[in-house]
C-alpha cells in the first residue's frame, strides 16, 4: 500500500472541483478504499479530493510573490502560525494563485483531462447555497460575500475602489465555479452528461484572459503601499483565531450570504478562560475600591457614581497609555462574558444564602457586610461603567482590524450615545434609585445579572457588530441620527426629571403649572406637562434613543437591531406591570388618571 502522503491536520492546497483554482484546505481524513482526502476549506465545506487534486502549500508560496506582489521584505511581518498559514492567499494573493495555479496546469488538453476528473470529486453537502450572492448586504457586504466564497478573507481589499478588477474576477470565477460545482453535484446521481456543459463553461472561462485579468488586478492592488494588505493580514490573523470572535466574523457573513443555514455553534472550549475571570474580578474589585473612597469629599458638587466613572475612564487611559490592549475585549468577548456570568451567580447565591440568615444575625450586626454588598451590587456601577469600557475596547478594535486612523462614524456616535445615557444614569442618582427594579424587586439574581452580563455584553451588540462590519454614513443620514438621538435623549431626562422633581417636592413652585390629580395615598399624579401627553413619556424618549443606536450600524443584519426589539418588548412589558401596580397603589384615581392620558408610550399610537 502506497503511504500516506497527507496527513490529518496538513495544512494544504485543495483544487475547487471544476476549476484549477486552488485554496488553502485542512487534511480531516483519509480513506484507504476510495483512495480520497476528506478535506474542509475555510467557509467551512467539506469535499472529498483525490490525492492529485491537492498540492502542497509550499508549491504556491514563491511564485505568486515573485509574479505579482511588490511588498518589500521589510514591510512583511513575520508571523507566528503555521506555515500554512504564511501561505494563506490574500484576496490579491489568491488571485495570483489562482492566475499562477492556471499556469501551472499546463496545456490546455491536460487541463480538460483535469476537468474532467473534477467530475469524479465527490461533494458532501449541497454547497450551492453557500454562493448564493447575496443582495442583503449591499454592495460592501456582496464583495465580501464574493470574496469569501474565493476564500479571500481581505474584506478591506475587497471593498476598496481599485478592488473591482479583482472583484470581478472573484465574482467571474465563482458563477463558474458555482455552476461546476452543480454539475459534478448531479455527476454524484449519475447523471454524466450533464456535466457537459460544466465542462465547456470552463473551457471558456479559463482560457489566459482569466488569468491575465487576474494578474493584473493582483498587480494593481500591489502597486498600493502596501496598507490595504497590512489590514487584510491584521484580518487574517483576527480569523485565525479559535474563538468567538473568529466565529461571530464568520457566522454573520454566513447568515447574509444564506440566511436559511443557521451559523455553527462555536467550539466549546472557547467558552471559558482563566484569565478572562482574572479581569472581570479585577474590574470589580476596581469598582469595590472606588465604591469605598470616602465620598464627602465629592458628593457635593458631583454624583460619587458619575466620579467614579470618571477615574474608571481616567484608569482605563493611563492603561492603554501604558501598553494596554484593549482589543483583548473583543476577542475574548465570550470568555469574558461567561466570566461575568460565573460571578453573577457566585454573588447573588451567596446574598441569597446569608438573606436566610441575615435577620436573625442583623442584631449582633454582623449582616453589615450583606448589607454593603447588596447595596455596591444594586448601585449598576460595575456593568454601567463596564458597557462603556467595552465600547470603547470594541472601538479600538474596529481601529485594528480595519486598519483605521480613527474609529468609523458610526462606531463614534453608537459610543458617544451610549457614553452619554451611561453618564446621564450615573449623574442622576435617582435614575438608578427610583427605578421599579430596585424598588420593588430587591436584589436577585435577575439584578445581578442584569447588571454583570447582560448590560455589558448585550447592550455593546451594536459596537461589536461594528468591528467587523463597517457601515459608512452619509452627511444627511449622520446628521439626522445625531437630532433623533437629541430629541429622544430630551423627551427622557426632561420627563424623568419632571417627575422626579415633582416626587421630591411637589409643592415646588416651578411646576405649580402642572395639573394634577390626588390620590388615597396623599401623593397626587400628573396629568399635565410629560406626563399629561403620555402615560410613559420617558419610555418614548429612551425607545427614540435606542433607534439611534441602531441606525448607524444599517439594516443588513438583525444583530444591531437585538436591542431596539429586547427594548420595545421589556419597555412595554413594563408599562403593564407599572399599571397593575399603580392601579393598586392608587385604585380609582389611577383610572381617571388613564381616562385623561389615554396612550401610553407612543401619542395616538399606543
Ligand atoms: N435601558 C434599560 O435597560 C432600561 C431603562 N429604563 C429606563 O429607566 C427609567 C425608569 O423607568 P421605570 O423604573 O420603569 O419607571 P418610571 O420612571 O416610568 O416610573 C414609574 C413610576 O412613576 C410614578 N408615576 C407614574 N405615572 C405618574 C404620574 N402621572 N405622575 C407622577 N408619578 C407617576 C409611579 O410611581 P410612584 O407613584 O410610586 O412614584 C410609577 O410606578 C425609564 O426612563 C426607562 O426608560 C428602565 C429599564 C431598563
Ligand atoms: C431580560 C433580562 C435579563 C432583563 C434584565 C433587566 C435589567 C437588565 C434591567 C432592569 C432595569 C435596568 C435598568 C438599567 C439597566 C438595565 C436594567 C438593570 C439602567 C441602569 C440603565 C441606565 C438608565 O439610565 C437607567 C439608570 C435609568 C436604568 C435603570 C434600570
Amino acid at each position: 500500500m502506497p503511504p500516506v502522503k497527507y496527513q490529518r491536520g496538513d495544512m494544504v492546497m485543495g483544487r475547487w472541483p471544476g476549476s484549477s483554482l486552488y485554496y488553502e484546505v485542512k487534511v480531516l481524513h483519509f480513506e484507504a478504499n476510495s483512495q480520497l482526502y476528506t478535506v474542509i476549506y475555510k467557509d467551512g465545506t467539506e469535499l472529498e479530493l483525490k490525492e492529485q487534486d491537492i498540492k502542497s502549500a509550499a508549491g504556491f508560496q514563491a511564485r505568486p510573490r515573485s509574479r505579482s506582489r511588490s511588498r518589500s521584505p521589510g514591510r512583511r511581518r513575520s508571523r507566528s502560525r503555521s506555515p500554512a498559514r504564511t501561505t494563506r492567499p490574500s484576496c490579491t494573493a489568491a488571485a495570483a494563485v489562482a492566475a499562477a495555479a492556471i499556469t501551472e496546469s499546463a496545456p490546455p488538453s491536460r487541463r480538460d483531462a483535469k476537468l474532467k476528473d473534477s467530475s469524479e470529486v465527490r461533494l458532501i453537502p449541497p454547497v450551492s447555497a453557500t454562493y448564493s450572492f447575496s443582495t442583503t448586504g449591499g454592495r460592501a457586504g456582496e464583495q465580501e460575500e464574493i470574496c469569501r466564497a474565493a476564500d479571500v478573507t481581505s474584506i478591506s481589499k475587497c471593498s476598496t475602489p481599485h478592488s473591482d478588477a479583482v472583484l470581478l474576477g472573484c465574482r467571474q470565477d465563482l458563477v463558474e465555479q458555482t455552476k461546476a460545482s452543480e454539475n459534478n453535484g448531479s455527476t454524484k446521481h449519475g447523471k454524466q452528461e450533464d456535466n457537459e456543459p460544466a465542462n465547456k463553461v470552463n473551457e471558456k472561462s479559463e482560457p489566459e484572459k482569466n488569468q491575465s485579468r487576474l494578474q493584473s488586478a493582483a498587480q494593481e492592488k500591489d502597486d498600493g503601499d502596501g496598507k490595504a494588505e497590512a489590514k487584510a493580514e491584521r484580518l487574517e490573523e483576527q480569523e485565525a483565531k479559535p474563538g468567538f470572535s473568529s466565529w461571530y466574523s464568520k457566522s454573520t457573513r454566513k447568515t447574509l450570504a444564506s440566511p436559511t443555514s443557521p451559523p455553527p455553534w462555536p467550539p466549546l472550549e472557547s467558552f471559558w478562560d482563566a484569565q478572562a475571570l482574572g479581569f472581570v474580578v479585577l474590574w470589580i474589585l476596581f469598582q469595590v475600591l472606588l465604591y469605598m473612597l470616602p465620598s464627602e469629599s465629592v458628593s457635593n458638587c458631583v454624583s460619587v457614581r458619575f466620579f467614579a466613572m470618571v477615574v474608571s475612564g481616567v484608569a482605563v487611559a493611563a492603561a492603554v497609555q501604558q501598553g494596554a490592549d484593549l482589543t483583548y475585549i473583543h476577542s475574548h468577548f465570550l470568555q469574558l462574558a461567561v466570566s461575568s456570568f460565573l460571578v453573577s451567580v457566585l454573588l447573588s447565591s451567596f446574598l441569597y444564602v446569608r438573606s436566610g440568615r441575615a435577620a436573625a444575625e442583623q442584631l449582633a450586626g454582623r449582616a453589615a457586610l450583606d448589607m454593603w454588598l447588596m447595596t455596591f451590587s444594586k448601585d449598576m456601577r460595575p456593568g454601567l461603567i463596564g458597557w462603556c469600557l467595552i465600547n470603547f475596547a470594541l472601538a479600538l478594535a474596529e481601529m485594528k482590524r480595519q486598519g483605521l486612523e480613527a474609529p468609523s462614524h458610526a462606531m463614534i456616535l453608537v459610543n458617544l450615545f451610549q457614553l452619554l445615557y451611561v453618564a446621564d444614569g450615573l449623574w442622576n442618582e435617582e435614575a438608578i434609585l427610583t427605578t421599579m427594579d430596585l424598588m420593588h424587586d430587591g436584589f436577585g439574581f435577575m439584578l445581578a445579572f442584569g447588571d454583570l452580563v447582560w448590560v455589558p455584553f448585550t447592550y455593546t451588540l451594536q459596537a461589536y457588530y461594528l468591528v467587523s462590519r463597517p457601515t459608512p454614513l452619509s452627511p444627511p443620514a449622520l446628521a439626522a441620527i445625531v437630532t433623533l438621538k437629541l430629541v429622544g435623549f430630551y423627551i427622557f431626562r426632561k420627563s424623568n426629571s419632571e417627575k422626579n422633581a415633582f416626587r421630591r417636592n411637589p409643592s415646588d413652585p416651578q411646576l405649580s403649572h402642572l395639573k394634577t390629580i390626588p390620590t388615597a395615598t396623599g401623593r397626587s399624579l400628573l396629568v399635565s406637562g410629560w406626563w399629561g401627553v403620555v402615560r410613559h413619556p420617558n419610555y418614548l424618549g429612551d425607545l427614540l434613543m435606542a433607534l439611534a443606536w441602531s441606525l448607524p450600524c444599517g439594516f443588513s443584519h438583525l444583530l444591531p437591531w437585538y436591542y431596539m426589539i429586547y427594548f420595545l418588548i421589556l419597555l412595554v412589558h413594563r408599562d403593564s406591570r407599572d399599571m397593575s401596580e399603580c392601579r393598586r397603589k392608587y385604585g380609582s384615581a389611577w383610572d381617571e388618571y388613564c381616562r385623561t392620558v389615554r396612550y401610553r408610550i407612543i401619542p395616538r399610537v399606543y
